[in-house]
């Protein structure tokens, strides 16, 4: 019975959320903080999945427990799916303000209605045998004009969740972790963890 993951992020906003949901479990997460090994994954797939194996894979290799690695973003219906793939650098840097900006002036005068967006993840977890699981989750929202709510992190701001009449910025960890992409692609994977995970 496998006890440990390693959480193969570099982004702390992810890696909080996930550490909520599997500790949940049970589970021991670790972090790339807990291990000395810091290797450079070029994130150069051409899907979602391709990257989340490529991460997952990069330290499953070299670390012995089972990694999982997320690959994520924001899809606007209205600029044909960008940021997409490219979100974490989209204005150039992983800098989540000019990131914002760029997508508030890419979207300059679209109204309200057309300014529907998917936030999406994929989740990949290896075993240190090759063996992986896949799992995919999508949240809906709409981008608004101006930034609200300072918690969570990249796009959160933006992202205006109708349901809950909030964006994700202005929820709590919980609540996030209760509707977010990320959790639904948990799920998806919880649905084949305990077979996979023995
Ligand atoms: O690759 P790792 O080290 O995991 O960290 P990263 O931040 O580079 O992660 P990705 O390559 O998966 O890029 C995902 C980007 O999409 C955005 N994003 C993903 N999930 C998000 C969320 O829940 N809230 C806000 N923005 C999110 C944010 O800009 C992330 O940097
Ligand atoms: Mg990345």
């Amino acid at each position: 019975m496998n006890n440990e993951i390693l959480i193969a992020t570099k982004n702390d906003g992810k890696l909080k959320e996930f550490k909520q949901i599997f500790e949940q479990k049970g589970i021991v997460v670790k972090s790339l903080k807990d291990i000395n090994d810091d290797v450079e994954i070029v994130e150069n797939g051409l899907s979602f999945e391709e990257n989340a194996r490529l991460k997952a894979d990069g330290y499953a290799k070299s670390i012995g427990i089972p990694v999982l690695a997320d690959d994520s973003g924001l899809e606007i219906d209205a600029l044909n799916g960008r940021p997409g793939i490219f979100s974490a650098r989209y204005a150039g840097d992983h800098n989540d303000a000019a990131n914002n900006a760029k997508v508030l002036s890419e979207l300059g005068g679209i109204p309200d209605e057309k300014r529907t967006a998917t936030f999406h993840s994929t989740v990949v977890v290896r075993k240190p045998d090759g063996s992986e699981l896949v799992a995919n989750g999508n949240l809906r929202g709409r981008i608004l004009a101006v930034p609200r709510g300072d918690n969570g992190f990249g796009y959160d701001p933006l992202f205006f969740v109708e349901a809950k009449n909030k964006t994700l910025a202005e929820m709590t960890r919980e609540e996030k972790n209760k509707i977010s992409h990320r959790a639904l692609a948990i799920e998806d994977l919880l649905v084949n963890f305990d077979k996979f995970w023995e």
